[in-house]
């Protein structure tokens, strides 16, 4: 087995299984249709924005798309949000963060209905994933355990340390590990000697923030490891919060960057308008 786990090839084989998914749907007079709004003009976000826009194509999905300007109020913002939450064909929302300075994350994410929260961020949704109830989950962690599973690596029992506690990667993907009957540890800046809490991991997610920071003295001999990182270096090259080439031959398995979690972060998202649209023509019946 390869050591790497290809992410672009295991998200290809999640949007073959929804095309084929969204075409039935369509036969029975059901489109799925994604509405995504950006405020500004962040480039990273436009590349990220214009890779969802891609995927929906490719999957059948429709997308909707709202550029809006970087001086956009927090009004405006809720008053879109509102007109969204009430239209019938829409069944997913997603808004590309970071915001504008103006703009307060928290506000916007409760605005935008549970039920078309395809992102997973709203606190009801964020609630039945810690109490292990149906809702949409984080894409980025949810996309990392279809990872882990897809390349055939057992979750249950294993030590699993996750590095970075924000509540749209780190936090989700610890209770999504708890499902999976791991044993999770959480660190974070100011965890007193991270090096020796992560070298305890059989699976070692990296979500910290910091590009190549997770070098070999914070790995086990056999260990897997998932890099949720992503930076661009001056010299334009992507690269993870681990430090591939230094840690590649201590590992079992390594996600790369880019080509890892990206691509399956993605997919993960058309997944949830999938889910959502069947959902919502559910509620209907
Ligand atoms: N409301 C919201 N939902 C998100 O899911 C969300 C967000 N805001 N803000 C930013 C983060 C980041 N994120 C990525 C998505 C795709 C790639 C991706 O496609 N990565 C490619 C490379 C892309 C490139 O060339 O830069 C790869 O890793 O292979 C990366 C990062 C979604 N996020």
């Amino acid at each position: 087995m390869d050591k790497i786990i290809d992410g672009k090839q295991i998200s290809s084989a999640l949007k073959e299984e929804l095309k084929k998914e969204v075409s039935q749907l369509m036969e029975q007079g059901i489109e799925v249709t994604l509405a995504v709004i950006q405020v500004g003009s962040d480039p990273a976000s436009t590349v990220y924005v214009g890779n969802k826009k891609k995927a929906c194509e490719y999957i059948g999905i429709r997308s909707l798309a709202y550029e809006l300007k970087e001086e956009t109020t927090q009004e405006e913002l809720l008053a879109l949000i509102e007109e969204l939450n009430q239209k019938v064909e829409v069944n997913g929302i997603l808004v590309q963060l970071p915001l504008p300075k103006n703009i307060k994350e928290d506000v916007i994410i409760k605005a935008i209905s549970p039920q078309k929260d395809v992102d997973g961020f709203h606190p009801e949704n964020v609630g039945l994933l810690n109490t292990g109830q149906k809702g949409f989950v984080s894409c980025t962690p949810a996309g990392i355990i279809e990872l882990i599973k897809r390349s055939g690596i057992r979750i249950s029992g294993k030590e699993c340390v996750v590095i970075g506690r924000s509540n749209i990667v780190g936090k989700p993907m610890a209770a999504l590990l708890l499902k999976e009957d791991a044993t999770v540890t959480v660190c974070h800046s100011k965890t007193v000697d991270l090096k020796s809490v992560a070298k305890r991991a059989d699976i070692l997610i990296a979500a910290l923030g910091k590009p190549k920071f997770i070098n070999r003295d914070f790995i086990k001999e056999g260990a897997v490891v998932i890099d949720v990182g992503i930076h661009r270096l001056d010299n334009k090259k992507l690269c993870g919060d681990v430090d591939f080439e230094d840690v590649y031959d201590l590992v079992s398995a390594i996600t790369p960057v880019p080509g890892g979690v990206g691509p399956m972060t993605i997919t993960m998202l058309m997944k949830n308008c999938v889910e959502s649209a069947k959902e919502m023509q559910n509620l209907r019946k």
